[in-house]
């Protein structure tokens, strides 16, 4: 069975010993997209992921995941699905190579395994056993296990905790090239510049709702925020929130006789939108005139 939209979810809930943890959530991910569900600790993301993995009973709602309802889960649809859990480990012995042709044999139709191995750039580490692996390399293992099935779909929980900023950059550019080739991706991180980099959408659920839900530009209309000037006069750091900059920033250039000591003009960041939706105050600015 074919849908036009990837994941559908309407009115899911999920209590546990009485209190809820999703709280009536709706969501449609469209084939292709690439999906990060953000939100502060306890917010839902987990027990939601784990709803749509098929690894969790709802209490309510309806649930649609590449055409079937995850709560029945058959085979060919578990072979169609990739799961990055956010803690991996076991079959540590291994090698990279004994553990993703063990893995291969999993599947029906399993990806090369030497064409995964390069895709998540552990060649120079086939021989290695998966206990001697950096947190980076290991990480790399667990993507090229999850990715072993070719799965229409690729679940990734949290998946560059602990890396180094360039180790980072290079899993991006993974993630970025599996998006490419089609697969449909939901991630979910506490990093917004990985949301901002990788993401075509972005959700936020706070106590178990989706509460803003659009492009990590446009998210809690970000792109109507006033712009940030600031710059430096008399000695002193001003600040000043205009919807036009440019013009500000030419009165700047006409008092001060040409260059502006250290200006700057920035939009607000992920980040302050994030922490404005779940409610915490961004770093707040001394606004002057
Ligand atoms: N197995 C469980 N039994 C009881 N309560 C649970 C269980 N799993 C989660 N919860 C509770 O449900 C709420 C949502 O948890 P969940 O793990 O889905 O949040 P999360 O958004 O993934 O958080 P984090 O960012 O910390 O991973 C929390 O209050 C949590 O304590």
């Amino acid at each position: 069975m074919t849908t036009s939209t990837a994941i559908r979810v309407r009115g899911l809930r999920k209590a546990y010993a009485g209190v809820p943890a999703v709280d009536g959530l709706d969501l449609d991910v469209a084939h292709g997209e690439v999906f990060a569900l953000l939100g502060p600790n306890g917010a839902g993301k987990t027990t939601t992921v784990e709803i749509l993995e098929g690894y969790r009973r709802r209490d309510a709602g309806e649930v649609s995941v590449l055409g079937a309802d995850p709560a029945r889960p058959d085979a060919g649809w578990r072979a169609r699905i990739g799961i990055v859990l956010q803690s991996s480990g076991g079959h540590d012995e291994l090698t990279v190579d004994e553990l993703v042709r063990h893995f291969a044999g999993y599947y029906p139709d399993a990806r090369d395994p030497d064409e995964v191995i390069a895709a998540v750039g552990l060649e120079e580490k086939r021989a290695t056993r998966a206990r001697h692996l950096s947190g980076g390399q290991r990480r790399r293992l667990d993507v090229a296990l999850g990715i072993l099935g070719n799965p229409a779909l690729l679940f990734l929980d949290e998946p560059t905790t602990g890396f180094d900023p360039e180790a980072r950059r290079e899993f991006w550019a993974l993630i970025s090239s599996l998006a490419d080739g089609g697969t449909t991706i939901i991630l979910t991180t506490h990093y917004l510049d990985e949301a901002e980099h990788l993401a075509d959408r972005v959700g936020v659920i706070t106590a178990g709702r989706i509460v803003a839900l659009d492009t990590p530009g446009r998210l809690g209309g970000r792109d109507q925020d006033l712009a940030v000037v600031t710059w430096t006069e008399g000695g002193r750091p001003r600040t000043e929130r205009t919807a036009e900059p440019a013009a500000l920033v030419g009165r700047l250039a006409q008092r001060l006789g040409g260059e502006v000591p250290g200006l700057t003009v920035s939009r607000p960041t992920l980040e302050d939108v994030y922490l404005r939706l779940i409610g915490q105050p961004a770093e707040t600015l001394e606004v002057v005139s």
